[in-house]
C-alpha cells in the first residue's frame, strides 16, 4: 500500500467510523433513492436489498461490495439521484427534474416537465428557484463552462425549501482543494447569496450559506458527480445518437447519487453505470461477480493509454490508480 493510499485509508478510518452508521441505515432502509429490481422479497413483493454492502478497501477508502454472486449483465440496482440538474444547454429540452428529453419544438425558455409527478416533486423547491433572479450566477456558469455551481444551486433551493437537508451530501468524499480552488469558487458562492438575498429570502433561511458550505458542496460534487448520458429514450435518439456524440453536448446534465458513489473506479471494471431514459441510474455487472468482490466502476474512457488514464485520473479525481491494470503497466 502506498503512503499516499495509507494515508488516505487512515483519514477515512475516523470519519468511516462515524458514516458508517449512516451508510448501514441507508442500506437497510427500502431507501428513497436505491433499489434493486432484480429480487422481490418473498413475503412483501417489495424489492430486496440490493446484493451489496459498503466497506473499507485496502487502499482506496471506501467500496462497494458483492454479498452474493452477481451474474454478468445482471441488474445490480438502481439508484435515484440526491440533486440533478440538466446542462445549460440542455435545458429547455429535457425535464427539468428527471432530465428525460423531451419530445418538444417550442423554443420559449421555460423550464419544462415529463410529467405530472416531476412537476410535483420540483414543485416546492422551484417555488424557491423562481423567486429569484438568476441570470448573473447562470451567465458565470456559462462563460466559465462551468457545471457543478448548477447542483449547488438546486440544493440550496432544496435546503431552503426544506425537502433536503444542509448535510445532505456530507457523507460523500471530498476532493482536496488548494486555495487558489478555494478563491476561484467565492464568485459563485457571492453570486448565489446575493441572488437569495435580492429574492427577499430570509437570513434563518439562508444561514447555512456560507463560503464553507459552498465550498465543502463543490469540493464532493467535484469527485462524486456523474455526467449523465441517456442510452435510451426516444426512438429517434437512438437513430441520432451516433451523430449527436460527436456533434454537440451528449450530456443532459449532472447529478449526484449516494450509493453509486461509493464505487470506486477500476481501468478493467466489473460493473457500470447507465441511464436509459431520464436520471435514474441503473448499475449493471459487467462480467460474473463473485460474493465477497469488490464492484468498481470505470470513471472514465477505459480505452486511453496507460499514461492518459493516470493523469486524467490524477488531474480530474485526485488519485493514482491502484488497478490491476494500471498496476501491470498496460
Ligand atoms: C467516488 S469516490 C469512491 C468512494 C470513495 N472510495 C469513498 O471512500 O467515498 C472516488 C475516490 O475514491 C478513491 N478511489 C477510487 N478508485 C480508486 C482507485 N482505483 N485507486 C485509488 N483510489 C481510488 C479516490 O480517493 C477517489 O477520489
Amino acid at each position: 500500500m502506498s503512503a499516499l493510499a495509507l494515508g488516505r485509508s487512515s483519514r477515512w478510518v475516523s470519519r468511516f467510523k462515524t458514516l458508517y452508521s449512516q451508510t448501514k441505515l441507508f442500506l437497510a432502509s427500502s431507501s428513497f433513492s436505491t433499489t434493486s429490481i432484480a429480487d422481490k422479497d418473498e413475503d412483501t413483493g417489495r424489492p430486496a436489498p440490493p446484493p451489496i454492502r459498503v466497506s473499507l478497501t485496502e487502499s482506496a477508502g471506501r467500496g462497494v461490495f458483492a454479498t452474493r454472486r452477481i451474474g454478468a449483465g445482471d441488474l445490480i440496482h438502481t439508484a435515484k439521484p440526491l440533486v440533478a440538474h440538466p446542462s445549460l444547454s440542455t435545458i429547455h429540452r429535457v425535464c427539468y427534474f428527471c432530465l428525460r428529453k423531451l419530445q418538444t419544438t417550442s423554443r420559449t425558455p421555460v423550464v419544462q416537465y415529463c410529467n405530472k409527478e416531476c412537476e410535483e416533486q420540483s414543485k416546492v423547491f422551484y417555488d424557491v428557484e423562481r423567486r429569484a433572479n438568476w441570470s448573473a450566477y447562470d451567465d458565470y456558469c456559462r462563460i466559465q463552462g462551468l457545471k457543478y455551481p448548477l447542483l449547488v444551486k438546486r440544493l440550496a433551493c432544496m435546503v431552503i425549501s426544506g425537502v433536503a437537508a444542509a448535510d445532505n451530501i456530507d457523507i460523500l468524499q471530498p476532493t482536496n482543494l488548494s486555495l487558489p480552488m478555494i478563491s476561484e469558487m467565492e464568485e459563485g458562492f457571492g453570486l448565489l447569496r446575493s441572488a437569495f438575498i435580492k429574492a427577499n429570502t430570509t437570513n434563518e433561511q439562508i444561514a447555512f450559506l456560507s463560503k464553507t458550505w459552498y465550498t465543502s458542496v463543490l469540493a464532493r460534487i467535484r469527485i462524486n458527480a456523474f455526467r449523465i448520458e441517456l442510452v435510451g429514450g426516444l426512438y429517434e435518439d437512438l437513430l441520432s445518437s451516433a451523430a449527436a456524440s460527436i456533434e454537440a453536448e451528449a450530456a443532459v446534465g449532472n447529478a449526484v447519487y449516494m450509493l453509486p458513489s461509493f464505487y470506486n473506479h477500476d481501468c478493467d471494471p466489473n460493473a457500470h453505470i447507465l441511464w436509459i431514459e431520464n436520471a435514474d441510474a441503473r448499475l449493471k455487472a459487467l462480467r460474473d461477480v463473485e460474493a465477497g468482490e469488490e464492484l468498481r466502476i470505470c470513471y472514465i474512457d477505459a480505452s486511453m493509454d496507460h499514461d492518459a488514464r493516470q493523469t486524467l485520473l490524477s488531474q480530474g479525481f485526485g488519485f493514482q490508480c491502484n488497478c490491476l491494470r494500471c498496476v501491470s503497466g498496460d
